[in-house]
């Protein structure tokens, strides 16, 4: 079972949510490409660069607002020198006017420490007049290699005029796009988190909440970017744990709110928190909604084998790392490796020809049972009966099940899967005078532990040399020890 953990010692946002999952495995190229399919036509840029905070070298992303009165923006991490408005106060009631509307999505990965410089520029420009065009064109010299890949489509459609959009705005936006629907799925369901939280806190319905336009286009990326990345990656268990919050007072569109932010308090109710580590937010709401939306389980103790570590940087510089940290791993599937194992079934039975049981036992190892075992018990009314036990593999499971169910007057099974700790077994041939048997050697962490002749075989030189049984066996014990090699240990 593949296994996605999110170390959250300093808290999540969006920016290094994307960062560290981007880090941690997920193509860059991929991510701008599916990215790029909300069309936003050219409200954004996205730089993802790799870069190193605390020493600690991870990937750094920051979402742009492009756009003739949008300011550089730097993501929705930790350091929001912005002031964001999550559609409450509405101050940004202007009009777009732009010749084309251009997206772009820039990956730059810098390598610091030596000379080295990688960078890719993705130009995305949304062209809807069918003549898109491509130029992938790639560069190296010396210690700087440079490459592009620009993808220029120019859209003549151009929407003008800036509105705020609340959640069914939000909702169209991700449906009129090509992402997967998985992909359109999970967007929603983080975006809504955010909604529903914004609508308690402020005490409004869900559709009066209005996403700002910075805000929102923010918020689409960091969120729907999130669901992109998730779903690249294809885990089957999502796991986090305790999140920081941090402490102190941010500065919003409200005004200073205490950290951690209503909003972000809303949406963590139920979640495990650490508060206090540093006197900034470490968790913002759209961090705290990814995830209430995926995390499958909250829990300090991970329980997995790790295969990949990604860093997501934050803005702000802090005491602590201010980077996200997510392992990639594998788990053992607990479910699917007790079903993989053996099974005991049980059933009393208090009504039966006791005659049968012989033909039961044998049917049932016709079908597959490793073992049948039966227990006298006393059933209620007093009734003395008898408890039936076999062991069988899951392949056979149904096998035995019939052979119960149809030769017993038993109604109900009970299952149990359950382990087992087994010797590792060999057979050999060992001639005595009364003939041959076959001998059962096991053996414990490799060294030989005890050995037994075959029952069957006893039986058959008993009677064929008419001699007493134990006497079979005192013969076979004596003459297989003096064959022992030293090496094998003192039975
Ligand atoms: O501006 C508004 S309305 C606002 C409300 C709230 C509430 O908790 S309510 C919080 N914030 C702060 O905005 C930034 C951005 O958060 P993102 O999740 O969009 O990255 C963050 O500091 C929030 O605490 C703003
Ligand atoms: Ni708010």
């Amino acid at each position: 079972m593949n296994i996605l953990y999110y170390d959250c010692f300093a808290g999540i946002s969006g920016d290094m949510n994307l960062g560290a999952l981007l880090d941690a495995g997920v193509d860059p190229d991929y991510f701008l490409r599916e990215i790029a399919k909300l069309n936003l036509n050219g409200e954004f840029e996205v730089t993802i660069a790799k870069a190193l905070k605390k020493g600690i070298s991870g990937i750094k992303v920051d979402v742009r607002l492009t756009g003739d009165h949008h300011g550089p923006h730097q993501g929705s991490g930790h350091a929001h020198e912005h002031e964001h408005n999550h559609g409450h106060e509405h101050e940004h009631g202007h009009e777009h006017s732009h010749g084309h509307e251009h997206e772009h999505v820039h990956v730059h990965e810098h390598a610091h420490g030596g000379h080295e410089h990688n960078h890719v520029h993705g130009h995305e420009h949304v062209h809807e007049q069918n003549h898109a065009h491509e130029h992938p064109q790639f560069q190296g010299h010396n210690h700087h290699e440079q490459g592009h890949t620009h993808r220029h489509e120019h859209s003549h459609d151009h929407p003008h005029g800036h509105h705020h959009r609340n959640i069914g705005d939000i909702e169209r936006i991700i449906g009129a796009s090509s992402l997967p629907d998985r992909v359109k799925e999970l967007s929603m369901k983080i975006f809504m988190q955010v909604a529903l939280a914004e609508a308690k806190v402020h005490g409004k319905p869900l559709e009066e909440v209005h996403f700002h336009e910075v805000g929102a286009v923010d918020s689409i990326v960091d969120i729907v970017g999130a669901a992109i990345c998730l779903d690249y990656l294809q885990v089957d268990k999502i796991l986090a744990s305790p999140v920081q919050v941090g402490g102190g007072f941010v500065r919003c569109a409200h005004g200073l709110i205490p950290v951690p932010a209503p909003a972000t308090v809303e949406i963590l109710k139920g979640i495990p928190l650490k508060a206090g580590l540093v006197p900034f937010e470490t968790t913002t709401p759209t961090g705290a909604a990814i995830l209430a939306a995926v995390v499958d389980e909250f829990t300090d103790k991970p329980d997995f084998v790790m295969e990949a570590v990604g860093y997501g940087l934050g803005n702000r510089d802090l005491e602590i790392p201010n980077v996200l940290r997510v392992y990639l791993g594998r788990m053992e599937d607990k479910k699917e490796s007790a079903a993989a194992g053996p099974i005991l079934l049980e059933t009393n039975i208090d009504d039966m020809n006791p005659e049968l049981y012989s033909y039961v036992e044998e049917q049932l190892f016709a079908h597959g049972a490793s073992d049948v075992f039966k227990t006298p018990i006393i059933m209620k009314k007093g009734r003395p009966a008898v408890k039936l036990s076999v062991l069988v593999g899951p392949k056979r499971e149904k096998d035995v099940l019939e052979v119960i169910f149809k030769e017993t007057t038993s109604l109900g099974v009970r299952k149990f899967p359950v382990g087992k700790a087994m010797l590792e077994r060999s057979f050999v041939k060992h001639s005595t005078r009364y003939g041959e048997v076959t001998i059962k050697n096991s053996y414990y962490e490799g060294k030989l532990v005890k050995y037994k002749p075959e029952y069957e075989d006893c039986k058959r030189l008993a009677l064929a040399n008419g001699v007493p049984i134990s006497k079979i066996y005192r013969e076979i014990y004596t003459s297989y020890e003096v064959n022992l090699d030293e090496s094998q240990p003192e039975i």
